[in-house]
């Protein structure tokens, strides 16, 4: 049974974004007898936590909404700097992903956020080689939480500088984060000429514009690292050309 920890909605926010390796944990074991799931994420989980130093290499983190270039530049990025590429939720535990989806929010967000500690210490392996990429991380895992246990316009969110919009201190942190933004109308464009499956926040978003709004400002509120945004609206070339002089003035390379 999961544990009722919500009275107001900044209660229930806080309940829904475990921000915190253990936290996480417990949110799972709650649930494992129920998911069996949860049970195998926390194997992994227990597996992996150990190694969280990073390596010499930069780490870079590339955030935004669906159809914003993510995967596109992300791509282009590890093939110009011969970069690792990861995305969260990492590979080994991705196959769950459409149980949790399913699942109510705190499970849910338990599930991505666990995938985040996960990914961490891919990342820190990685970055002991090579220059590591990354598509998703936990800005994403806190700006779609906020964005959807708040209602209503971007004024309700909780005020800048709020514990919400902080880095987890137990979770490794990237040199860089790079968030893609992109005109609404431009967005549009892109995901119909993709034209693949809408995700339950694409559906809202489209259904309710005020969501995008509280998602990109979720996104500009996280701090310690802080995103950097860049306009991703212009041609692919011009953003790779942009992020790339970005990483090289902000990382050692
Ligand atoms: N700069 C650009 N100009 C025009 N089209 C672009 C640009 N970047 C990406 N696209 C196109 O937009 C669509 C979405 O791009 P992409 O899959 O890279 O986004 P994404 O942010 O990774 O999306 P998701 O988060 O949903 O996976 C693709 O069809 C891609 O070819
Ligand atoms: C990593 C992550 C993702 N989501 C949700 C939000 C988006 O609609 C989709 C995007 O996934 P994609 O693989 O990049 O297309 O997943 C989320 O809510 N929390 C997360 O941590």
């Amino acid at each position: 049974m999961l544990r009722s920890c919500a009275r107001g909605p900044q209660d229930a926010l806080r309940c829904a974004l475990p921000a915190a390796l253990p936290a996480v944990c417990d949110r799972l074991r709650e649930c494992a007898a129920r998911i069996p799931e949860a049970r195998e994420v926390l194997t992994i989980l227990e597996k992996c936590t150990k190694q969280q130093c990073k390596g010499d290499f930069p780490i870079v983190v590339f955030e935004g909404l669906d159809a914003t270039g993510k995967t596109t530049v992300t791509q282009a990025v590890k093939d110009a700097l011969d970069a690792v590429l990861l995305r969260s939720p990492p590979a080994c535990i991705s196959q769950w992903r459409t149980i949790f989806d399913d699942e109510p929010t705190p499970i849910r967000r338990a599930f991505y956020a666990a995938g985040n500690y996960i990914l961490a210490s891919e990342i820190a392996k990685a970055s002991t080689q090579a220059p590591v990429i990354v598509d998703r991380y936990w800005h994403s895992t806190a700006a779609y939480t906020i964005a959807t246990e708040i209602n209503g316009n971007v004024q309700n969110l909780p005020p800048v500088q709020d514990g919400v919009y902080q880095w987890p201190e137990d979770l490794l942190k990237p040199d860089l984060v790079l968030l893609l933004t992109v005109s609404p109308e431009e967005r549009a464009r892109r995901l119909e000429h993709r034209g693949l499956d809408k995700t339950k926040e694409e559906a809202e978003m489209e259904a309710n514009s005020l969501f995008r709004q509280r998602i990109e400002e979720s996104y500009r509120r996280m701090m310690n690292p802080a995103c950097q945004e860049v306009d991703a609206n212009p041609s692919k070339e011009e953003v790779l050309k942009t992020v790339l002089q970005l990483i090289k003035k902000h990382c050692a390379l």
